[in-house]
């Protein structure tokens, strides 16, 4: 999708499609000049088509120190279920989005990529679609958009190591919070989340 801004010149956003619905990249375009660099990070109007009138209702930042470490995978259920959109502020991450919709052609599929600093993009992980990344680099930060508050309580996550998903992560892992080495393995008869 090509936006008007860019033949201006001015700042903008590009929304690249994924093989799996909904899970869109979002490249900012960085305008460049003597002073440095200037991106924009968000703009509901330009995503006002994926957007579909949901609002971003809380933003989150996490920094995370060890090379290998793995945050994630997480969800959470209706009615709290939310799209998340995740940029990389600092270092390198290799994030991930699962698709868990019931009935959904990619059901279980996944998508993954670098995120970073240097890329630009930002990773749009719609409802039903469990979260997880890993660290590449030390030290490495990352901004959450979300359209629904935290909801611990009906948050689900899926581990990592789950041979279902078979997600090749990029480094051993290196280190994981107690509360995601303790996620249930998925069934052989999930049949996926109602969104
Ligand atoms: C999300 C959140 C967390 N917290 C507290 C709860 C814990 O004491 C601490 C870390 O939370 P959690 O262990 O859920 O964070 P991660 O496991 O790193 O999850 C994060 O990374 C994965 C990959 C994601 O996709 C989540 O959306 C994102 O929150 O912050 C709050 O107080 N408020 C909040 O909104």
């Amino acid at each position: 999708m090509h936006n008007i801004a860019a033949a201006s010149g001015l700042v903008d956003l590009n929304v690249i499609p994924t093989a799996i619905q909904g899970v869109n990249i979002v490249v900012s375009k960085p305008v460049v000049e003597p002073r440095g660099s200037f991106i924009r990070l968000f703009c509901e109007e330009e995503l006002s088509s994926l957007l579909d009138g949901r609002k971003i209702v809380q933003i989150n930042r996490s920094l995370t120190c060890k090379p290998g470490a793995i945050r994630g995978l997480h969800y959470q259920h209706p009615p709290h279920a939310e799209m998340k959109m995740v940029r990389c502020l600092k270092g390198r991450v290799w994030d991930v989005a699962v698709d868990l919709r019931r009935g959904s052609p990619t059901f279980l599929h996944y998508h993954a990529q670098e995120l970073s600093v240097e890329n630009n993009e930002m990773m749009i992980i719609p409802e039903g679609c469990a979260h997880g990344f890993q660290i590449l680099e030390a030290d490495s930060e990352l901004l959450y958009l979300h359209t629904a508050a935290y909801a611990p309580d009906a948050e689900g996550g899926l581990r990592y190591d789950d041979l279902l998903l078979s997600i090749n992560w990029p480094l051993p892992v290196s280190e994981l919070s107690s509360r995601d080495q303790s996620h249930s393995l998925l069934s052989e008869h999930f049949q996926g989340l109602d969104t």
